[in-house]
């Protein structure tokens, strides 16, 4: 008797993956190997920047109550002491009427309270620097602290490295730096019509593309990807292979064999392993039967055979997933308001995720349907940037209509989408 599969919604399935508790394991790595990474503690900042008082420019660091009575009529002359430049410190103290010569980004003397940029000065002779203006206290520091006080927490656990962050970490000087470990996510094929890809086509057979699709996803999403080959569809071989591979990985990928054809395999081997399922039929469209299952710890996705139902599946259930093992407090996919930019007339019951293509029309989203767009479909993948979000129902949709778009080259992400 053919066992009956009951959708669940792409909430209900997206929630019982991920209240199922997922491991975080963080490592140590170096700054220059950092980009990319996401921070397993906050950055804070170990000491103020700038660390001391100096100066934003080329000039000459005065006592302001010196400068007091300088005006074009009575401009006054300060003696200078020495020139401070960057990395170097004052030698000699500066005494009334007095002034040192100051780089930018060199540490004030002591004494002195203001800085006088070189424009502002003249030289009448030797030694000597003239100014027409009174300066006031304070006045051209860059104060000690002033762009971060020790103790801020700068970048939050969970947030991603960038460019910018690199440059903190350098400043507050950690060579070495605890982020999120990459999961190690295996890709296993499962279909005897599968070729591998240096070979010639057969009647019948097709190349396998969903593995490296995966294996770029997962790529995309920031984990580390192992390739574990491919099976044909026998159900022993499936049972060692996947039994096998999830001593191997953090988490584990099988593209096809879900369904309920005669040699789709995977729903026996989850019941051999005795692994939980979470579910087996959702009401999306593509990826109706991706299979979540749950083992030691370890999730199993069962992901289509269709390319894009795998890669809807993938980006739904898996990313998120890999995601929060990696310390991301928005795993999900962010959702935004589009306009539809093409008519899309096929109604379905189930919620469309709809591959599409989207860009920035006058200040706002417009999607539209990236290609060919059944299940099966593997053309439209690569012009995808989005997924358009129709909900199920009688009625198909039309250009301008109002429509959600999750968006998937973004690194910032959603607390929940759905
Ligand atoms: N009677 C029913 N038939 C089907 C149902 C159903 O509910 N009742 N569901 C359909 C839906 S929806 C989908 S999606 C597919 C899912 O099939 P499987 O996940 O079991 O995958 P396979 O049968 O192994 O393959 C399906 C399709 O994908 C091609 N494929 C498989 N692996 C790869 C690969 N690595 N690279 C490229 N293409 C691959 C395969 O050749 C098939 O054409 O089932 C429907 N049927
Ligand atoms: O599982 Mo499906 O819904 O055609 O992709
Ligand atoms: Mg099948």
């Amino acid at each position: 008797m053919l066992e009956q599969r009951k959708p669940i919604t792409v909430a209900e399935a997206v929630q019982r993956v991920m209240l199922k508790e997922i491991p975080f394991k963080s490592e140590s790595i170096h700054i220059e190997e950092s980009l990319g990474r996401r921070l397993a503690e906050d950055l804070v900042a170990t000491h103020p920047v700038p660390p001391f008082d100096r100066s934003p420019y080329d000039g000459f660091a005065v006592r302001s109550a010196d400068t007091k009575t300088a005006s074009r009529e009575n401009p006054i002359d300060l003696r200078v002491t020495e020139t401070i430049g960057a990395g170097s410190v004052q030698s000699v103290p500066v005494g009334e009427h007095e002034a040192a010569r100051i780089m930018t980004g060199a540490m004030m003397p002591a004494e002195c309270d203001a800085v006088v940029m070189l424009e502002l000065t003249s030289e009448p002779e030797k030694g000597i620097m003239r100014i027409k203006r009174a300066f006031n206290k304070g006045d051209n520091i860059s104060f000690k602290g002033e762009d971060a006080k020790e103790g801020t927490v700068l970048v939050q656990k969970g947030e991603m490295i960038n460019p910018g962050t690199v440059a903190l970490l350098a400043t507050f000087g950690y060579e070495y730096i605890k982020v999120a470990s990459k999961p190690v996510v295996g890709v296993l094929a499962t279909g005897s019509e599968l070729l591998e890809v240096n070979e010639p086509l057969e009647p019948g057979k097709i190349r396998n593309s969903n593995a490296l699709m995966a294996a770029s996803q997962i790529k995309r999403a920031g984990a580390e990807v192992k390739m574990l080959g491919k099976l044909s569809d026998d159900l022993e071989a499936c049972y060692e292979s996947v039994k096998q591979a999830m001593e191997e990985v953090d988490i584990l990928i099988t593209t096809g064999g879900v369904s309920v054809g005669d040699f789709d395999f995977l729903p026996e081997v989850y019941q051999r392993l005795e692994a939980e399922v979470l579910f087996n039929k959702v009401a999306m469209r593509p990826g109706s039967v991706t299979t979540v299952a749950h083992k030691n710890g370890k999730f199993l996705f069962g992901l289509s055979g269709n390319p894009s139902a795998c890669y809807v599946g993938f980006e739904l259930f898996t990313r998120p997933v890999i995601q929060r093992m990696m310390g991301n407090p928005k795993p999900h996919l962010p959702l935004e308001d589009a306009v539809l930019g093409a008519d899309f007339t096929k109604p379905n019951p189930f919620t469309r995720f709809v591959r599409g293509t989207f860009s920035i029309q006058n200040g706002r989203l417009e999607a539209s349907p990236s290609g060919f767009n059944k299940s099966s479909a593997v053309s439209s993948l690569a012009a995808t940037n989005c997924f358009i979000v129709l909900p199920g129902g009688t009625r198909g949709f039309t250009a301008g209509d109002q429509v959600k778009v999750a968006l998937l080259e973004t690194t910032e992400g959603s607390e929940w989408s759905w």
